[in-house]
């Protein structure tokens, strides 16, 4: 079997390696100019960067990914709606001082007291970070009980997700009557809103299940670098980008039209926790992942093209009249006939290691951000689920769905208009 080693000088050089080679070569030589192009926007210091709190739509969604997730999920005790209210107004207070840099309560110490704010992200700055708040399924109805007299304002679109080819879901990493996605360029900034997000709830809400993300597996801007999941594939470069206005409006933000109206704004949050099986993946061969993906490793490009943002083709045939994008690829399944997008915005995870296997537990924590799951995720993943070449490395084990409302103004609280 051919082996390619290509180091930075010989990517420099543009060394070659005959037939395809030649083209990874080249690839390569471009990767690696893509690579100190990401390496300079990733060691740019945004520690003092804010996203805008307040605005029509939440942050966090069409914000550019930024490095670090810590998305949790909230199981609600038995508050009252008016308790809820109350937790929404003071979960608003505390994400708009800490998405500006400000610790919670500023100056209100008191040495008889714990701390308003626990400190861990002082002299980190803002950090880009962003707060999005969703509500459940399980928020509006749960073991058949309409929890907070709110059942008939749960959105059609909110559904419980149904069972999907190749699902192995854990109920301990799935659902949730409530999510917090904490997204910053520090990990520990993005931490520190969780956490004190949790304890601001305490006595009303617990956690259900929480995941870290290191590293975005999408860009959501043009301005952005794409990044590589762990398979090492660039993810993201046909991911919907925010400038394209156009399609975010007709794929990621929910209209009046599809009501409710309190929903009018927002989008429907997607969670799936994917495990990847890379002990198996790096065994197989560099030709067998590009054709499992249907791009190119090193650059990115749709199989036998050179450009990451080419046009995806996928009528093109090699010279025996196969199709060069394999017919069970990921990216030809996940294109289809191009009527179905969304908006992904995932982020890497490892959890330690599976004692069981003796592998890493590591993966792709998936989110996508829609319209309505109905139209969108859900006949997407069912075609994945059924024939992606991709299925023999990855196992789904968690799963979540929340209606994310839109933004606010300075004065009001997540989810307003539907809790009023
Ligand atoms: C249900 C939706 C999707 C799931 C689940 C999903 C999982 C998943 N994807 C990758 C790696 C890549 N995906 C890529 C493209 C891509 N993926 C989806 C959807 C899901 N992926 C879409 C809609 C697309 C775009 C298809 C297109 O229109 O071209 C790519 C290629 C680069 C890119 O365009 O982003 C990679 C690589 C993994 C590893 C994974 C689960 C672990
Ligand atoms: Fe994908």
């Amino acid at each position: 079997m051919k082996r390619f080693h290509l180091n930075r000088r010989d990517l420099l050089r543009g060394a070659g390696v005959a037939g395809t080679g030649a083209v990874l070569a080249t690839g390569g030589y471009t990767l690696l100019q893509q690579r100190d192009a990401a390496l300079s926007s990733s060691v740019r210091d945004h520690s003092q960067e804010t996203v805008p709190f307040y605005g029509p739509h939440q942050a966090g969604i069409t914000t550019p990914a930024q490095d670090h997730l810590h998305f949790a999920t909230f199981d609600l005790l038995s508050p009252t709606l008016s308790e809820i209210r109350g937790l929404m107004r003071i979960w608003t207070s505390a994400a708009a001082s800490m998405c500006a840099g400000k610790s919670i309560g500023e100056g209100e110490f008191n040495l008889q007291s714990p701390p308003p704010d626990t400190g861990e992200a002082m002299e980190h700055g803002p950090s880009r970070l962003t707060i999005t708040v969703g509500f459940g399924p399980t928020f509006f109805v749960k073991e058949g009980r309409d929890r907070f007299g709110l059942a008939k304002n749960r959105p059609p679109a909110l559904i419980d997700i149904p069972a999907l080819p190749g699902d192995a879901l854990k109920p301990e990493q799935s659902g949730g009557d409530l999510c917090v996605q904490a997204c910053a360029d520090n990990p520990q900034v993005a931490f520190h809103a969780v956490r004190n997000l949790t304890r601001l709830a305490r006595g009303l809400a617990v956690l259900r299940w929480s995941q870290l993300g290191f590293s975005r597996t999408a860009t959501t801007s043009k301005g952005q670098a794409t990044p590589r999941n762990l398979m090492g594939f660039k993810d993201g470069t046909a991911n919907i980008k925010a400038e394209d206005a156009n399609v975010v409006r007709q794929f990621v933000w929910a209209s009046d039209a599809d009501g409710p109206h309190w929903m009018a704004g927002g989008s429907y949050l997607v969670a799936r926790r994917i495990r990847i099986h890379i002990e198996s993946w790096d065994r197989d061969s560099l030709l067998d992942q590009e054709q499992t993906i249907g791009r190119h490793k090193l650059n990115g490009a749709p199989i036998g093209g050179h450009d990451e943002f080419a046009p995806l083709d996928l009528n093109a045939k090699d010279k025996d009249g196969n199709p060069l994008i394999p017919l069970q690829s990921h990216v030809r399944l996940a294109r289809g006939d191009d009527t179905i997008k969304l908006l992904r915005r995932g982020y890497s995870f490892t959890d330690g290691m599976d004692r069981v296997t003796g592998e890493l537990d590591a993966g792709l924590f998936f989110i996508s951000y829609q319209r309505d799951p109905r139209t969108q995720f859900v006949p997407l993943q069912t075609r994945l689920g059924r024939e992606d070449a991709l299925n023999e490395y990855i196992t789904h084990t968690g799963s979540a769905l929340f209606a994310c409302p839109p933004g606010m103004n300075e004065g009001e609280y997540f989810g307003q208009s539907l809790l009023q």
